[in-house]
């Protein structure tokens, strides 16, 4: 690395990385960086954030010394997970917070089976006009925590008739694995008041409290229902316990569309 490369990461280093005790290790978390996302047709500035797991060999290393270790290891096959943060996230008294997993089909390719590619486009919209929040994106949690490949083969037993709970039962996963240790201590460290958090789902809810979060309120996150996300949305509701939209008890694509 030549001396001025060197400076650079240095400085990279001492300003924009710090070292988040979680219960799973260290974390090195890196930012905030910049980021200009497009919220509804307008450009907003987000900050974002994303950490690695600090490894056992880097134990012993200062943060600065850690990620000279990672230097050259492109880590492109291993996802990881960010958290988008907006406004005076340490201090407002008041904070829309989102635990988002990672959904491939719904966020990037934008498929209409189930509802998390407009829970994630929402939830950056009511984070700006409430002012601050953040928005976690959870890279260990597709499908649940399956897996995009096992995702795939679980579409392909509900399209021979199961639910979603169902077919991860029938791939010998349970119907939720996710847990919430990781992202709890990236919050702890961004921010030390309560946040009112954006979900439907109270076993998240628990798992998030249970991982040391204050969580003030929750603040449903239902989106619009179509006929093809209606059985998803359903399932969501009878089987995984999600609680029932308020506004729209009678949550079904039939009932919505007369
Ligand atoms: N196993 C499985 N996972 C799915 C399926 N459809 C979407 N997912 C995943 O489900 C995760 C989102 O979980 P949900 O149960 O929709 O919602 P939640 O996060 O528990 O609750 P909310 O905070 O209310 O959105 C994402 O990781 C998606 O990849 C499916 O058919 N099967």
């Amino acid at each position: 690395m030549s001396k001025s490369t060197m400076k650079h990461y240095d400085e990279i280093a001492t300003n924009y990385l710090n070292k988040v005790s979680s219960r799973s290790g260290s974390l090195l978390l890196l930012g905030p960086v910049p980021l200009p996302l497009d919220v509804n047709g307008k450009t907003v500035s987000f900050n974002w954030y994303t950490w690695i797991h600090q490894t056992e060999e880097c134990k012993e290393l200062s943060v600065q010394e850690s990620i000279k270790v990672v230097q050259g290891n492109s880590m492109a096959d291993k996802q990881v997970s960010s958290v988008l943060v907006y406004g005076d996230f340490e201090n407002a008294e008041q904070a829309f917070v989102r635990f988002h997993s990672i959904c491939h089909t719904g966020d990037v390719f934008g498929s209409q089976k189930c509802d998390c590619g407009e829970q994630f486009r929402e939830a950056k919209q009511m984070i700006v006009e409430h002012g601050c929040g953040a928005i976690f994106y959870i890279a260990n949690q597709e499908g649940r925590g399956i897996g995009l490949f096992h995702k795939a083969m679980a579409y392909l037993l509900q399209q021979q008739g199961m639910d979603t709970v169902e077919a991860n039962l029938a791939l010998g996963f349970d119907d939720d694995l996710r847990t919430y240790e990781e992202p709890a201590a990236i919050l702890k460290f961004l921010r030390k008041r309560p946040i009112d958090l954006m979900t439907n789902n109270p076993h998240k809810l628990e798992k998030l409290q249970q991982a040391g979060i204050r969580i003030n309120k929750r603040i449903p996150a239902w989106c619009s229902l179509t006929p093809d996300n209606e059985r998803y949305i359903q399932t969501k509701i009878k089987r995984s316990g999600h609680l029932q939209s308020e506004t729209n008890p009678d949550f079904t694509y039939s009932n919505m569309s007369k």
